[in-house]
């Protein structure tokens, strides 16, 4: 049997596609996943795209599960990248407390970009999709930027913030995709499901 495999290290995006789970048609055979984590190089290559370097890279996390999952098993494989984009800059993970700070106050009274891509391999044929969501940021003074900071949210998040936690708070307006700011694209990662025929 096809196995699903997801190639992440993210709870959010193990939370999210089990959600999907739950729209099975086929109700006699369960939703299951394998999860396993896939460690890629994820610098920026120069001259690339936001749009082109979170698309590779998601390719890129689905491709490694895929051998670190063994190439003779029969498996689907879902990688999955979130970057925040702000004017020219692209922004990851902040490397430590004093780079969140900086990119909260970048992002703070401002409109920026979420982008997700998400990435279904079996090997042979490779699909993918891209969501781009627009959030607006309130203004953050100094204390908001610090208090936020001291509570350990940002650290793992791209953009510095989780709009499904106490980053919540900052975020005035979003005009695309909820489930794709926080890691995976409910509507499209099921339209791949369905297309590689496991949903
Ligand atoms: C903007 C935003 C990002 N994030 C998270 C989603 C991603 O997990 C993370 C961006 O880092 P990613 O490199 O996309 O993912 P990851 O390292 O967490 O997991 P993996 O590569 O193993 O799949 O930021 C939120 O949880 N909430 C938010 O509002």
């Amino acid at each position: 049997m096809m196995k699903l495999v997801l190639a992440s290290g993210s709870p959010r995006r193990k939370e999210l596609l089990s959600q999907l789970g739950f729209l099975k048609t086929d109700k006699d055979t369960p939703f299951e996943f394998d999860i396993l984590a896939a460690d890629i190089d994820e610098s920026h290559q120069q001259g690339e795209s936001a749009e082109e370097f979170v698309q590779r890279l998601a390719q890129e996390k689905a491709l490694a599960g895929l051998a670190l999952y063994g190439n003779d098993k029969q498996a689907i494989v879902l990688g999955s990248d979130t970057i925040v984009v702000q004017g020219e800059t692209i922004l990851g993970k902040p490397t430590d407390a004093a780079n969140a700070a900086e990119i909260l106050a970048s992002l703070s009274g401002k409109r920026h970009q979420v982008m997700t891509a998400v990435a279904l391999t079996d090997g042979t044929k490779t699909i993918s999709r891209l969501v781009i969501t627009q959030v607006q940021f309130c203004e953050l003074t100094e204390a908001d930027i610090l208090a936020y900071i001291a509570t350990g949210e940002p650290m793992d998040k791209a953009g510095a913030y989780g709009i499904q936690g106490l980053g919540g708070n900052f975020v005035e307006a979003i005009d695309g995709s909820y489930s794709a700011v926080v890691g995976l694209p409910l509507v499209e990662t099921r339209a791949l499901l369905c297309e590689m025929q496991v949903l």
